[in-house]
């Protein structure tokens, strides 16, 4: 699990370790983990071009720092300093002791021909986008060939939230100190942080704000199925989806559940020779959901239309004891009709996507952890805000941010697959937040590799789930979860 912490939050964990030690030495430990970074992604120091652009914070002393020690390896390196009046003073002393050069001149900072670019404009102290003297320098450095290296965090990008007000610096990687950011892997700043390396400054951290779960974890949430289990100890899963205009919807949703857990999926709904036809292993009915048998979870809404007889169905779903996930149609319902979600004695999920989220009123800027937390709390619900970076939030505030999928995954029918996955999730009685977290996980999954086939479309990513299951059990370091022992 991947800890993600605010700029807050680490500020507040240095503060404690500068007090106890030497001056200096937490940026030492910061440069020394960032030049170690950059000679291995350069694979060389000795002639090595490496042009450092220095902001007038600390990030930019990093930056010296690290330039500093690059420069003693036989690198030739060049600082450019934005503000150079303010560029750190013990930084940019050590650089020029080690016979580094500076310079105030972005066209004379060696940006056509360096082969490695360090950004130490702005780290956690930035605020909004590029200023137009270092916007200019990160287009010159974007335009020349050398990798660039974000130090700390892209400059320009909210450490907090991943806004990007203006223009920020494109990382292929990104160097950070301490802890990961929210805003390295969420948000806009997601696209501008490329690689992220954690470099290890002995600060003690408090609980982090919000959470990316790894393979390990997710496999270790799956159970295997055990010797005393049978199709129903596995989780029932209800799914109401699809409509005699949209089979498809149901088909991908009941599939999807059936290849997630391979317990029971029940359909009920209006798509059901659709579904009986694709998947002979549901149990399928035409009625509604109370005609369908016992279920111990329920997902109602892709493609089941917005009519008299889709609402009265989500009242009757949303009025049951068991955990339900609320998707699409049955979304744009439900923020007509918010209340039937408030005060449920189950867990109630929803997938929206940023349209759908929306029509419940609910703001939706640059910060869309904030957004899902508010949201989620509004309601008494998780929330799963779906995007390159999926955020979940539960109504308690626990926040999981996701880390896998693939671009090829925007495409029609994919959501209807994450609900079934989930749906599957949650009828095994897992948390609802980490139900929907270790669904969106798996669902990027199965995303990636249907998608290294060439384009994708939803039913490869159902096809897919079994393969994606299989590739998290074979994850290094699975501590596996034990089967329950059903006697
Ligand atoms: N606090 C500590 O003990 C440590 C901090 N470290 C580094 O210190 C950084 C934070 O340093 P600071 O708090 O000094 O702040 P930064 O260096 O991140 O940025 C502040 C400076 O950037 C300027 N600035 C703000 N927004 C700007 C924009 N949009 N465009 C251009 N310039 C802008 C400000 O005028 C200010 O001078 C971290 O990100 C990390 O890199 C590390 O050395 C580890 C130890
Ligand atoms: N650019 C993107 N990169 C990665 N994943 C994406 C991207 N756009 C959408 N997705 C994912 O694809 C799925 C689309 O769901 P949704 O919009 O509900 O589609 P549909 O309603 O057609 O099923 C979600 O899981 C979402 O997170
Ligand atoms: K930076």
């Amino acid at each position: 699990m991947t800890g993600l912490h605010t700029a807050d939050q680490v500020r507040a964990a240095e503060s404690q370790v500068l007090a106890r030690t030497p001056e200096g030495a937490l940026m030492q430990r910061a440069a020394t983990g960032l030049a170690t970074v950059c000679l291995r992604l350069a694979g060389r120091a000795v002639g090595l071009r490496v042009t450092l652009l220095v902001g007038a914070g600390d990030n930019g002393g990093d930056a010296l720092w690290a330039g500093a020690l690059l420069t003693r390896r036989g690198a030739a390196v060049t600082g450019l300093l934005l503000d150079p009046a303010r560029a750190h003073p013990a930084g940019l002393a050590a650089l020029r002791r080690a016979g580094g050069r500076v310079t105030g001149d972005p066209a004379a900072a060696g940006l056509h021909r360096a082969d490695l670019v360090l950004d130490g404009i702005t780290g956690t102290g930035g605020r909004g986008g590029l200023r137009p003297g270092a916007a200019e320098a990160v287009a010159r450095a974007v335009a020349g060939p050398g990798l660039l290296v974000a130090v700390d965090l892209p400059s320009g990008v909210d450490a907090d939230t991943g806004a990007v007000d203006g223009e920020a610096f494109p990382a292929q990687h990104t160097v950070t100190f301490g802890a990961v950011k929210p805003g390295l892997v969420v948000g806009e700043g997601r696209g501008f942080a490329g690689r992220v390396h954690l470099v290890d400054i002995g600060l003690e951290l408090p609980a982090p704000t919000a959470r990316q779960l790894t393979d390990a974890d997710v496999a270790a949430r799956l159970a295997d199925p055990g010797a005393g289990d049978d199709k129903y100890s596995q989780g029932v899963v209800g799914v109401h989806a699809g409509s005699a205009t949209y089979p498809g919807a149901g088909v991908l949703c009941t599939g999807a559940a059936l290849r997630s857990r391979p317990g029971l999926v029940r359909y009920a709904g209006t798509a059901a020779e659709g579904v009986r036809a694709a998947w002979p292993e549901a149990i399928v009915t035409d009625g509604r959901p109370a005609d369908a048998g016992r279920v111990q979870a329920w997902v109602v809404g892709p493609g089941a239309g917005t009519d008299d007889e889709a609402r009265s169905v989500l009242a009757e779903v949303l009025a049951t004891d068991l955990p339900v996930l609320v998707d699409a149609d049955a979304l744009t319902l439900l923020a007509a009709s918010p209340e039937l979600a408030r005060g449920r004695s189950a867990p109630t999920v929803l997938t929206p996507h940023d349209r759908e989220f929306t029509r419940f009123g609910w703001e939706l800027g640059g910060d869309r952890i904030g957004a899902a937390r508010t949201a989620a709390a509004d309601l008494g619900v998780t929330v799963l805000l779906k995007g390159d970076a999926t955020v979940v939030a539960g109504p308690d505030g626990t926040t999981f941010v996701n880390g896998t999928g693939t671009p090829w995954l925007a495409t029609a029918g994919t959501g209807d697959v994450l609900s079934g996955v989930v749906g599957a999730l949650l009828a095994t009685g897992m948390d609802a937040t980490e139900a929907a977290a270790v669904g969106a996980h798996l669902h990027g999954r199965a995303g990636q590799l249907a998608a290294a086939g060439g384009p994708l479309i939803a039913s490869d990513v159902v096809r897919h789930l079994p393969a994606a299951v299989h590739l998290l059990r074979t994850a290094p370091h699975v501590p596996r979860a034990r089967p329950p022992v059903i006697r």
